[in-house]
């Protein structure tokens, strides 16, 4: 088995840095457009986990990652508390239902996960064993407040300003919310360990508009209660944006802190407290020539060094990156840090 990122998550050294791309799955290959296109939706694809366990495996087949992450959305979870959604094509996701009031909390649950999102459970396993030991799979949530933005504004924002308004005039009654998140994401995460997953990340992929006392009030304390509550595999905490939450995360209960493209490595790994780092080209850079990619790569690898690094993307991977590309970076990745040590 390749289990160089689970080795590297747990701050052994390795004979190469592990690479691996957020949004792999689904968005840039075409064998994944052709299986979407067999389905009414992104929804049912992500239900059946027969279609999702296929597109799961592609990178692996076809771009060589070093490992797997399933094939679902952050958007289950909301679904399973009770407000369904849909994808609409070009736009993203839409909720009918939102959260605005207090009174709002009784027409939605803590999730019951086996029963809620079984559909996820079986795609786990499905993929553990089509995998067969290949590649570790990362299992994922989103982090509470990213959860609370769409629960509440019900579709995507340049500012969420809806959802972060609440912490202004509703705190209580956004802790309230915050709290059957973090409940059901717990539960929701455990039982993907126990499907087998091999590692997890949580998403705050909104984390950047908050300010900095939001962060600490909102969003760590449910980021901690998470961590600490798992314990049987490595976990990743990405915050998008919240280069000023790095020094938290470093305390926090998890192995790898992920980073985007704006974010200082140096200056990451003294905040960082001795964890591994994860990230972090700019997805733009794979628009640009093999050779300056392949610079960049490097630049990138040099400035994390040789261990305590899993080779990622800032952020997840844009829809119109050719596959190719993807290959350049990948294939650096595995050449030069092999070189480096
Ligand atoms: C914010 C967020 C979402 N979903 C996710 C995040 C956090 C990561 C990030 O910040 O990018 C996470 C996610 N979504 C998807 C995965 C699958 C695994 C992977 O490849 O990483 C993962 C890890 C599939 C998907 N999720 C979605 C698609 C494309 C829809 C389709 O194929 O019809 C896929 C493959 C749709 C989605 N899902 C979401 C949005 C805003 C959209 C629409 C725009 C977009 O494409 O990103 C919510």
């Amino acid at each position: 088995m390749n289990d160089l990122i689970l080795r590297t998550a747990r701050g052994e050294k390795t004979e190469r840095t592990p690479v691996w791309l957020m949004r792999q799955a689904g968005r840039i290959l075409p064998e994944y457009r052709a299986v979407r296109a067999s389905v009414s939706g992104f929804v049912e694809l992500c239900q059946t986990p027969e279609l999702a366990c296929e597109v799961t495996i592609q990178p692996v087949d076809l771009l060589g990652v070093d490992a797997a992450i399933i094939f679902s959305d952050i958007l289950v979870i909301p679904e399973a508390m009770g407000l369904p959604y849909e994808m609409v094509e070009k736009r993203g996701p839409f909720f009918p239902n939102t959260i605005q009031t207090e009174k709002d909390l009784g027409k939605i649950r803590v999730a019951d996960v086996q029963s809620d999102l079984g559909y996820v459970l079986d795609a786990i396993k499905l993929t553990k064993k089509e995998l067969n030991g290949r590649v570790p799979l990362i299992g994922f949530a989103g982090a509470p407040f990213t959860i609370f933005c769409y629960m509440i504004e019900g579709q995507g924002s340049k500012t969420f300003s809806n959802a972060k308004k609440m912490f202004y005039t509703e705190p209580e009654f956004s802790h309230k919310l915050l709290q059957m998140i973090t409940d059901s994401t717990i539960a929701y995460l455990k039982a993907q360990i126990e499907a087998g997953a091999d590692m997890i990340q949580i998403f705050d992929s909104w984390a950047g508009i908050l300010s900095p006392e939001q962060y600490e009030i909102f969003a760590m304390p449910y980021i901690n209660q998470i961590c600490d509550a798992i314990d049987e595999v490595p976990k990743t905490v990405f915050a998008k944006g919240a280069y000023f939450a790095r020094e938290a995360i470093g305390k926090a209960n998890c192995n790898t802190i992920g980073l985007d493209w704006n974010m200082n490595v140096a200056e990451s790994r003294k905040l960082a407290n001795g964890k591994v780092l994860q990230g972090n080209l700019d997805p733009c850079a794979l628009y640009g020539s093999d050779k300056d990619i392949e610079k960049a790569t490097i630049k990138m690898l040099d400035q994390f060094g040789p261990d305590h690094h899993i080779a990622n993307l800032g952020h997840g991977v844009y829809p119109d990156i050719n596959p190719e590309k993807v290959k350049v970076f990948i294939n650096t990745v595995k050449e030069y840090s092999e070189k480096m040590r």
